[in-house]
């Protein structure tokens, strides 16, 4: 039998919480196959962590996670404790980095029996394909001086080596769906990079003829998700207009609790790390109540990886029909437990 040996670092607040009960999940669906099994090691790199050491992750971490074969993260963030850039940059930020994790795939679709907030969700099921390794996210930039004549400079870098290869993904993937790719934009704003963007969209695009190619700006594109989100396919966005869009995709799909996400090495020279959009939700951290299915969801997004879409599809169902008998959490309206979720997922599942 086939052995996948996957890091887990369940990180902080509902991170600890969700990431145990996906990992249930995922167990189950091993079992049910017969053709492989999951080894788990755990790692509790995070804010904690940090209050002890002084860092987010001891200095040969990335070494150590080399040695897996995938990483399976919950979510970062303390913010009363630890402030966020040093958190994040410190461990999530800097795994994607380290590991060449260049793409971060974002689906986004109507559930069977979870009802949308929007009034006309018309079935909406398209994949934010986000930009995961430069852009607005750069440590490029400084602060100098204080008080009134204090200034703060913070650079985005586009290349075209990374701006080439989100779009490639994207015009790939949508080869393998209803081939259509939109490109977030802001060429009316951002007078350097959105120009760039937008000519290396169209220098990629004429090597995918037949598949349908457009231009939103990112505020008409926010508008347009909520009051069109069926006339979205794939959509290729930077690291800041991916990392916007795909909570919207959330709300749209009915909280962002369920929005899975998986940060890929494309080349599978190092591991990928899946790990849901939702942040560490301190709100509602430790009280039981998060919805899991954000991370079962990422899970299957790592099954899928892995080579099994077939035993993800059966995920993506147990999930369904559990939304479909009303076993919910408070953030999708309903009254259950992350237990009684998770319990009903497994029993599906069975
Ligand atoms: N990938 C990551 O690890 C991310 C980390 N963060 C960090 O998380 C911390 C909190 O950030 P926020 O901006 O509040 O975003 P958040 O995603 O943690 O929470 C936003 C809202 O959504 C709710 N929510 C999120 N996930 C949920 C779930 N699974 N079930 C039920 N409700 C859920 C929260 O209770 C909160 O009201 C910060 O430290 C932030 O930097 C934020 C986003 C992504
Ligand atoms: C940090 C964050 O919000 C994200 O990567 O989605
Ligand atoms: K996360
Ligand atoms: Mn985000």
């Amino acid at each position: 039998m086939k052995t996948y040996r996957i890091a887990v670092i369940p990180g902080d607040g509902i991170g600890k919480e969700v990431v145990p009960a996906a990992m249930e999940v995922l167990d189950k669906a091993a079992q049910l196959d017969g053709r492989f099994q999951f080894e788990w090691t755990t790692f509790l790199w995070g804010c904690d962590y940090y209050l002890e050491t002084g860092k987010m992750m001891p200095d040969d971490g990335i070494e150590i996670l080399k040695g897996y074969d995938q990483i399976f993260l919950g979510a970062v963030g303390m913010p009363s404790l630890v402030p966020d850039h040093v958190s994040l940059w410190g461990l999530l930020i800097k795994i994607r980095r380290d590991m060449k994790q260049s793409i971060n795939v974002r689906p986004a679709k109507l559930l069977q029996g979870l009802p949308s907030p929007l009034r006309n969700p018309n079935g909406f099921d398209f994949v934010v394909v986000r930009e995961n390794s430069e852009g607005e996210y750069a440590e490029s930039g400084g602060r100098i001086h204080s008080g009134q004549d204090e200034v703060a400079i913070q650079n985005a870098i586009f290349t075209r080596k990374g701006t080439e290869r989100a779009m490639r993904y994207a015009f790939d993937m949508a080869k393998t769906r209803r081939q259509h790719v939109t490109s977030a934009t802001k060429s009316n704003g951002l007078t350097y990079s959105m120009p760039f963007w937008d000519e290396v969209f169209a220098e990629v695009g004429r090597d995918y003829e037949d598949i349908g190619q457009v231009s939103n700006h990112i505020d008409a594109l926010a508008a347009f998700l909520v009051m069109k989100p069926e006339n979205f396919d794939v959509i290729v966005a930077s690291n800041l207009f991916g990392d916007i869009l795909t909570d919207l995709g959330g709300a749209i799909m009915g909280s962002i609790g369920i929005a899975p996400a998986a940060n890929l090495n494309i080349e599978r020279e190092y591991p990928s790390m899946f790990e849901p959009v939702h942040g560490s939700a301190p709100d509602i951290a430790g009280k039981g109540i998060a919805n899991p299915l954000g991370q079962i969801w990422t899970g299957k997004m790592m099954l899928d990886f892995l080579g099994y879409p077939e035993l993800g599809a059966k995920i993506l169902d147990a999930m369904e029909a559990t939304l479909a008998q009303g076993v919910k959490t408070g953030d999708l309206g309903g009254e259950a437990t992350l237990r009684q979720v998770t319990d009903a997922i497994l029993q599906q599942l069975q």
